[in-house]
């Protein structure tokens, strides 16, 4: 409280870019890399900073910045996204008595080991697309909170996809159809059940692991059997499915967030009667990412929140 005011700040330090390498003989995998956009912030009391110009409860941002680089040099191990940002959530709220809480956000730069000849390369590799993302919330008393996500992850259909049945009135010019192309630009946020650090998995790359098996039930849901496929009645009822799917095969998933703009292809037909230049046969299509449908969902068990 200050000058009958609440005040309610945070701090911390955002794009701190940061990349670790762990040397290993080609014979036991090769060198593995990580690359890193992190930002920490911090909720400290340090109200006298805001009030008067009194810093000396501030935890400089410059510092925020330079630990973790330190705390990079320090994980000797290869560590996940997810267990490097409680180590830093960990580092700040123990460290500091006036940080009472710390959320770290973690984007991760999506490089790909290469394989030369069909063998992957000890030490080579190439940036691949969707990204991986981590938030993590630690409090002073070890409460949790662990998000996984992925952003980025373009997926579409050339058929099996149709959209009928909708609100037909005089806003209406839409035509219902069972043929159309379906294509998506999947962001997906996962919540994970630990609620105190002292429940954290022991085993080592599990939060890796567990988002690439994320992406592949999502992946298998949303395209189906690969010679058949899978109807999708709208992207309503597929991204339905795709969260579903998620939460039945993983107990360690707690809810999913799932958002997927309707990129629509729209038919070309050009011409006039005289001259039908181009005549739509599910073949021409302009491809648009501006207006799209905007369709998104949380799904979570009874009793779990996002
Ligand atoms: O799958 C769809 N869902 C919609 O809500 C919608 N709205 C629209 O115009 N096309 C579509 N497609």
């Amino acid at each position: 409280m200050a000058d009958n005011l609440e005040l309610q700040g945070r701090h911390g330090k955002s794009r701190v870019r940061v990349a670790r390498v762990w040397r290993r003989p080609a014979a036991a995998g090769g060198d593995v890399i990580a690359e890193w956009n992190v930002a920490v912030s911090v909720v400290s009391d340090c109200l006298p900073s805001y009030t008067s110009s009194d810093n000396s409860a501030i935890v400089a941002t410059d510092s925020i910045k330079n630990t973790v680089y330190v705390k990079a040099k320090e994980c000797t191990e290869v560590v996940s996204m997810e267990e490097f940002a409680v180590i830093l959530g960990r580092h700040f709220t123990s460290l500091y008595p006036q940080v009472s809480e710390a959320t770290v956000t973690i984007v991760e730069r999506p490089w790909e080991r290469v394989a030369v000849d069909g063998k992957p390369h000890s030490h080579g590799f190439k940036v691949g697309v969707e990204k991986h993302s981590t938030e993590v919330i630690v409090k002073k008393s070890g409460s949790l909170l662990i998000k996984s996500g992925i952003q980025g992850y373009s997926l579409l259909k050339t058929t099996q996809s149709g959209f009928e049945g909708f609100v037909r009135d005089r806003y209406t010019l839409l035509p219902d159809t069972r043929e159309r192309i379906v294509a998506t630009e999947v962001t997906a946020w996962w919540r994970y059940p630990f609620e105190h650090v002292s429940q954290l998995p022991s085993k080592p790359f599990c939060f890796t692991q567990r988002y690439q098996d994320v992406k592949k039930v999502l992946s298998d849901t949303f395209f189906g059997p690969a010679d058949v496929g899978v109807y999708s009645p709208s992207v309503q009822n597929t991204l339905y499915l795709m969260g579903k799917e998620v939460l039945t095969r993983f107990p360690d998933i707690s809810s999913i967030q799932l958002r997927m703009p309707n990129l629509h292809f729209l038919p070309v037909n050009l011409g006039s009667k005289e001259n039908p230049l181009v005549k739509f046969a599910d073949d021409v299509f302009l491809p648009t990412d501006e207006p799209h449908g905007t369709i998104e969902a949380t799904l979570s068990r009874p009793m779990s929140k996002l």
